[in-house]
């Protein structure tokens, strides 16, 4: 990925993600992370390479088709960015809205007959209690939980969360962790998920990928990964040579 202004942000970049796996992106500010988010989900157009969800090239498509292709992937970002003074439940079928085509939804109008599934969604995050609730009376945490709510209401394939948990207290983002490794599991979603705390990537996340200058330093599983690698990702030391990842 190049941007317009001719930084190379993304060199060679290549990972995979099953189904029923989670993976965490480590690396410091300005290594690439969101970037990498940003080509997955299509918010940019990476200038060369594929990007392919469920078999289907992201990076060829435009248009109505890449808005398609883009509802299997769902986002979660560090700020919730909820409708403050919609119930929670509104907010969670707000996820549902690109399914929807009726005329009502074009302008703002919620698809009632997503209520159920919202209900669902709602109940993975452990917040149904919740529903009626407005959603400027949540905790950051409650308020992060039903922003994962959102994403699932898309029914995607694939959730991506570009630290998911950065705002949160250590409880709070425990519990947003333990939410997203549950939902990997139990939906065999591919989960990526970038963090600034490795010990979380380490603890919930099935594999780590440490991004260091737009490319990939290492890609290891969780059990195998050497502590100096993730160390270094922090330091502007180059790499230590002679590591198995
Ligand atoms: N729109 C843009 N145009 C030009 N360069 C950009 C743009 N967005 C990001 N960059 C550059 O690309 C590099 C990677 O940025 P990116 O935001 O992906 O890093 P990051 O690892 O997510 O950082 P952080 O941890 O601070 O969020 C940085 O050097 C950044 O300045």
């Amino acid at each position: 990925m190049r941007y317009p202004n001719g930084h190379q942000a993304l060199n060679d970049v290549s990972l995979q993600v099953r189904p029923g796996e989670m993976v965490a992106v480590l690396g410091s500010n300005g290594s690439g992370k969101s970037t990498l988010l940003r080509c997955i989900t299509r918010l940019v157009a990476p200038t060369s390479g594929l990007v392919r969800v469920d078999g289907q090239d992201l990076a060829a498509l435009e248009g109505a088709q890449l808005r398609a292709a883009r509802r299997g992937v769902g986002v979660v970002f560090q700020s919730p960015a909820l409708v403050r003074r919609r119930s929670v439940i509104a907010n969670v079928i707000a996820g549902a809205l690109g399914r929807s085509r009726g005329l009502g939804c074009q302008f703002g109008r919620l698809p009632r007959d997503e209520l159920p599934f919202a209900a669902e969604c709602l109940e993975q995050v452990g917040l149904l209690d919740f529903a009626h609730r407005r959603a400027d009376t949540l905790s950051g945490g409650q308020a992060q939980r039903v922003a994962v709510a959102r994403a699932l209401c898309q029914r995607p394939v694939a959730l991506l969360a570009d630290e998911p948990v950065a705002s949160l207290d250590p409880d709070a983002a425990v519990e947003v962790m333990q939410i997203l490794r549950r939902l990997t599991d139990e939906q065999q979603l591919c989960v990526v998920v970038i963090l600034h705390q490795p010990e979380l990537g380490l603890s919930y996340a099935d594999r780590v990928v440490g991004l260091r200058a737009g490319s990939v330093a290492f890609d290891s599983p969780c059990d195998l990964v050497d502590e100096a690698r993730v160390r270094a990702l922090y330091r502007s030391a180059p790499e230590p040579q002679g590591v198995q990842s």
